[in-house]
């Protein structure tokens, strides 16, 4: 049986359980669960902390985990990274007050609040930045104002969080984040049922970036046509009873799809529809 841990709470629990749903796992019915058991696909989830979630992997008693890359990174945890699954992105700043800091060098000899301990500590030392680090659990955007430290480092979503308590970023982001599924380094990337899990997740990421496109065109509009839908092989194109036109189908990027509709219509084709994919494996 493959063993997964899967985030129980926070930012990362709610969209990961939807992946998994998606991809045809059985998830928890109720968030106070801690684990529950798929026995057509042969998985056991465990939902424990995110932040714990990189431990469990590295120990070897958990096959696959989903966490935060900046979470697994931060535990220094024996695991690495092997699908990113594009939900829960997030940058990591510094920030302070307006006009405070303008540079790394600058952090000399400050106190820095953060919930990431493990990054903040190999950035300042990359850097050779010597300063103080003080660990707060949550809300660090509140340390400035009540004199805990002079600078926070945080994950950065939207930058509200920061605007609301008045604070800016420092210079470029620290690193760049977004959900990942784990291993332990070097652990058996062969293994039959991991490979599927992962099968199975990336036909939720490609169903959930492209859309199928359906078209009808002039055969002397194909090869025009054809270039704005490649497909990923190559589209299917069928004869329609009506001679001279021919029907395209190819998958698009759903982000794109109105754009291509735009300049399909534009060289004659019509009847251009579009319909969402549910699942898939290329
Ligand atoms: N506002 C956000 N937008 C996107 N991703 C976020 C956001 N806040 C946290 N994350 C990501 O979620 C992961 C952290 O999850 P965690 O559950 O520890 O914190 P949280 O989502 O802030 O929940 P909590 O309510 O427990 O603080 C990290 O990978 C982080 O980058
Ligand atoms: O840039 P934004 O869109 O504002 O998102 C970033 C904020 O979201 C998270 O906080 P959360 O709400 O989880 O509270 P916490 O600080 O207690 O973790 C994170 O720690 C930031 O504070
Ligand atoms: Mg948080």
């Amino acid at each position: 049986m493959l063993r997964i841990a899967v985030p129980n709470k926070g930012s990362l629990s709610g969209p990961a359980g939807e992946m998994l749903h998606e991809a045809g796992y059985r998830q928890r019915r109720e968030s106070k669960e801690l684990r529950t058991v798929d026995p057509t696909n042969e998985v056991e989830f465990f939902y424990l902390r995110p932040r714990d979630i990189a431990i469990y992997v590295a120990s070897g008693q958990l096959d696959i985990g989903i966490t935060g890359r900046d979470l697994l990174i931060d535990s220094g945890a024996d695991a690495e990274e092997i699908l990113p699954l594009g939900f829960a992105r997030s940058t990591f700043h510094y920030a302070t007050k307006p006009g405070t800091i303008d540079s790394l060098a600058d952090l000399t000899g400050k106190t820095i609040a953060t919930s990431y301990e493990g990054i903040v500590a190999a950035h300042l030392a990359d850097g050779g930045v010597e300063a103080s680090v003080v660990h707060l659990d949550g809300a660090v955007e509140t340390a400035i104002q009540l004199g805990v430290a002079q600078v926070i480092a945080d994950v950065v979503e939207t930058g509200t969080s920061l605007r609301n308590a008045g604070l800016e970023v420092v210079g470029e982001p620290i690193m760049k984040s977004e959900a990942v599924v784990i291993r332990r380094t070097g652990a058996d990337g062969e293994e039959p049922k991991v490979r599927q899990f992962l099968r199975r997740l990336q036909g939720v990421l490609v169903a959930r970036t492209y859309v199928m496109m359906d078209y009808d065109c002039r055969v002397e509009q194909l090869e025009k046509a054809v270039a704005l839908t490649p497909g990923l092989e190559s589209p299917t194109v069928s004869p329609l009873h009506n001679e001279g036109w021919v029907a395209v189908r190819a998958m698009v990027p759903s982000k794109e799809a109105q754009r291509i509709m735009d300049d399909l219509y534009d060289i004659g084709a019509r009847a251009i529809l579009t319909t969402a994919i549910h699942a898939c494996r290329l």
